[in-house]
């Protein structure tokens, strides 16, 4: 027996919680208790003989231990004799502990085609057993209603009640926080002061929008693919949290988000697993073919009558099927993608009335994350028509995309691209944000994180320009697209990190911050990142253009006009940093709330990126629709090349280039632009901004006015205290640092406010919500920041 590392989690390992408390969880519950469980357990942490306390404040206290054993017998014998034993009369409980399977044991023939429990050989007794003992630690009795549709048991206004509630004291500590971190010498700002006049809140909440849709509204599900309790192979939605140890999948009976086209085609596919040869995912071993299902929905133009079922609106689908292809012969894979293409088709048809179906993608994810990396390769099928065959034509590979609309706009999208679940209620999301952020001919509005360009394009008639920053590339290309759909010509989409290329757009069209510790302080934002703990980091991030870009002549050119549009050089690369300090690369997790129960579960919280792969495109010319260039320009060839080495050592080296962007390109030197008002609205993923781009639009005096949309209130109010709080000459930084890791959002924010350069800080204006994902407890919460 031996007391377990990293390295050797591989072996049988169990766990053993010894509680002292009154409440069986190591985990505070309530973010107050987070903050103070956190501060307590970074303060008494301790590690004795391999046992790990810890404790949060008097009433709770457990200790934990992880036991690895050689083999199954010595674990069960282990067992026997702790369940014997009671310690002074206090509770032991043991359970089986998932081991880290990224080393993967892939028996291969002895895992394909078993009917149920594939991929479980006589070894891994313990991790079966794993599951149910640690599920025995979840309610049996819960359903994939309860755990997708938390709300749904009350009426619609009592959620929105409920909602409202939890998002008030949200807010309030915003305003605690800002206080908290506001420097000794300097006084509170009036919005601080305030905030007493109205019960604490930092500005006006003008409460929650309600989703003109409530029931299956979702234009996106996401299934899992897994096992029912039953040990039925499902497509459905996880009765849980992998962390929590549970993989039961269920059908997605009685979910009232979810569209009644997206249950047919989940029961069509479910038909179809059980006679295929491949098995279905094992979220244990990370081993199986089948791994998830989506549906996409695209509806036709036109005012929805909010009265009639949604679903008469859907005109176009997109199936995505996510397979892991290592180890299976092409040729069999091929001959099950064409009778799933089948089944689908089929299924579509013999519905009354028969379901649309425009497209049938697989997505080949290899990684073990749940949360596929936005570069996975993508196979398009052929819909077999009806008589079966697959001849080309009508019933040929389609392109891969669907089309919706929003404020009369066609929306093409591509299948990773991000677009928000509820159409309709998002319409009135980006409307609310136009109206805040009072923009006029004369703005410059930065849409940042823009996604496929929705609220940039749906904003352009009432702005002079957009400048979109996404990091996705194939949303660039469909912003790119869209803009061209619908004649709009004054948006460009620069593909990249925010905070790899904020430092330089806002140098390039607003011209060198002249505030004191001004976003040069970010300039080097395009190769110098801050850590979380308010250190410098070079080792992953750099900006860079091709030197024989056409920018260049641009740029060079004193008398570029902005509106001209640009070409743009950016290009991620590695690794960035969470609040947590964990890897983000690809855990791009977006607002999609309620498929969470799919990616929420990810497996062991691994994500596996390759950068070399996960290039970003330069973003194409995007010429006016009128100028008759209906196809962007692709600039592929001006693609870097990367060795893919940041694996190994968290770097990434450019073998092909050596240019930069601002200095060596005189980007910095270009004319401010002519707009006199500059707004940026920004709708990031549910981690928030980073903190170079708050930094950079903190410190940017020409940015007056910021429109912040968040899927997570959480991440708002973290960010909103970086923007918020006033800084000080004398840094205060150190003062008072508690160890980040154990911190929370908003006390890494605090921390992170202490080195914010000295500048102007905005204030909450106004707040509110708007409802996205009834039955659910999400919301998208919406703050007008100005200065
Ligand atoms: C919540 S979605 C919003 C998209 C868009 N505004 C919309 O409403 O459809 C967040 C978007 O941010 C993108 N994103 C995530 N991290 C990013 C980053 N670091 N820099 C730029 N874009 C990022 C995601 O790809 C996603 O498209």
């Amino acid at each position: 027996m031996e007391t377990e590392t990293e390295a050797e989690a591989t072996k049988e390992t169990i766990v053993m919680m010894k509680e002292d408390i009154d409440r069986p969880s190591i985990i505070p519950q309530s973010p107050e208790e987070k903050e103070q469980g956190t501060a307590a357990a970074a303060a008494e942490n301790r590690t004795s003989g391999g046992i790990h306390y810890k404790s949060a404040k008097k009433k709770k206290r457990m200790a934990v231990a992880f036991v690895v054993f050689e083999n199954v017998e010595q674990v069960k014998d282990a067992i026997k004799i702790l369940n014997e034993k009671s310690d002074g009369g206090k509770q032991i409980k043991i359970a089986n502990a998932t081991r880290r399977s990224n080393e993967k044991r892939r028996a291969s023939g002895t895992t394909q085609g078993l009917p149920v429990n594939e991929g479980h050989d006589e070894d891994n007794d313990a991790a079966d057993n794993d599951t149910s003992v640690t599920e025995g630690l979840v309610p049996k009795t819960r359903s994939a209603r309860d755990v997708v549709t938390p709300l749904a048991h009350m009426p619609y206004p009592d959620q929105l009640e409920h909602k409202k509630n939890s998002l008030l004291q949200t807010l309030k500590r915003l305003t605690r926080n800002a206080r908290k971190a506001c420097p000794d010498a300097i006084p509170l700002p009036e919005w601080i002061l305030k905030s007493r006049e109205i019960g604490g809140l930092p500005c006006k909440f003008e409460g929650i929008m309600e989703s003109p849709v409530v029931d299956g509204y979702r234009n996106k599900c996401e299934f899992s693919v897994g096992y029912s309790l039953q040990g039925k192979r499902t497509v459905g939605f996880m009765l849980g949290n992998f962390r929590e140890g549970v993989t039961a999948v269920e059908e997605p009976v009685n979910c009232p988000n979810v569209s009644r086209i997206s249950c047919k085609y989940a029961v069509i596919f479910q038909n179809f697993l059980q006679s295929s040869v491949f098995p279905v995912w094992d979220r244990i071993n990370n081993t199986g073919f089948w791994r998830q299902f989506t549906v996409r929905e695209g509806r036709n133009p036109g005012q929805a009558d909010l009265h009639e079922n949604p679903e008469t609106q859907i005109a176009e689908v997109m199936l995505i099927i996510q397979v892991c292809s290592l180890d299976v012969a092409d040729e069999q894979m091929k001959i099950e993608f064409t009778r799933m293409a089948q089944a689908f088709a089929q299924g579509a048809a013999s519905c009354s009335p028969p379901l649309p179906l425009t497209t049938i993608v697989v997505q080949d994810h290899k990684g073990i994350s749940n949360a596929a990396p936005a570069d996975c390769p993508l196979l398009s099928l052929p819909i077999p028509n009806m008589n079966g065959d697959s001849s080309p034509g009508k019933s040929g590979a389609m392109e891969a995309r669907i089309h919706d609309y929003i404020s009369n706009l066609r929306f093409s999208l591509s299948p990773t691209a991000f677009f928000q679940v509820n159409t309709l209620a998002a319409e009135r999301l980006y409307s609310l944000a136009g109206d805040w952020a009072e923009l006029c001919p004369d703005t410059l509005l930065f849409d940042i994180c823009c996604g496929t360009g929705t609220i940039g394009l749906t904003l352009a008639h009432r702005v002079g320009m957009v400048i979109g920053v996404e990091m996705n590339e194939s949303a660039v290309e469909d912003a790119q697209r869209n803009a061209q759909i619908n004649s709009i010509d004054n948006c460009k989409f620069v593909c990249g990190k925010a905070e790899d290329v904020i430092g330089a757009l806002l140098r390039e069209y607003l011209g060198v911050a002249q505030q004191r510790g001004d976003a040069s302080a970010v300039s080097g934002s395009n190769n110098v990142k801050e850590d979380a703990n308010g250190s410098n980091s070079t080792k992953t991030e750099k900006l860079l253009v091709d030197e024989d870009a056409p920018v260049d002549a641009h740029a060079a050119n004193s008398s570029v006009e902005v509106e001209k549009h640009l070409c743009e050089r950016s290009i991620t690369l590695g690794v960035s940093e969470n609040l947590d300090g964990e890897n983000t690369t690809n855990s791009n997790k977006d607002c999609d709330n309620n498929d969470s129960i799919a990616d929420e579960s990810s497996n062991h919280e691994i994500i596996v990126t390759n950068s070399s792969t996960n290039f970003l495109k330069s973003c194409t010319e995007c010429r006016p629709a009128s100028q008759g260039n209906k196809e962007c320009t692709d600039v592929n060839q001006d693609i870097l090349k990367f060795t893919d080495t940041n694996k190994q050592n968290g770097e990434c080296k450019e073998t092909s280039h050596d240019g930069h962007i601002s200095e060596e390109k005189g980007i910095k030197d270009a004319p401010a632009c002519h707009f006199k008002d500059i707004v940026a609205i920004v709708d990031p993923p549910r981690v928030g901004l980073h903190p170079t781009v708050i930094k950079a639009l903190r410190t940017h005096p020409r940015i007056r006015r910021l429109v912040y949309i968040s899927c997570n209130p959480e991440s708002l109010v973290a960010n909103a205290i970086e923007l918020c709080t006033p800084t000080s000459d004398k840094s205060e930084k150190g003062k008072g640092n508690r160890g980040w890791r154990s911190m929370s959002a908003a006390g890494l924010a605090r921390h992170r406010t202490k080195s914010m350069p000295s500048s102007e800080p905005f204030r909450p204006v106004r707040a509110m919500a708007v409802d996205l994902f009834p039955h659910t407890p999400h919301c998208e919460m919406v703050m007008l920041l100005e200065r």
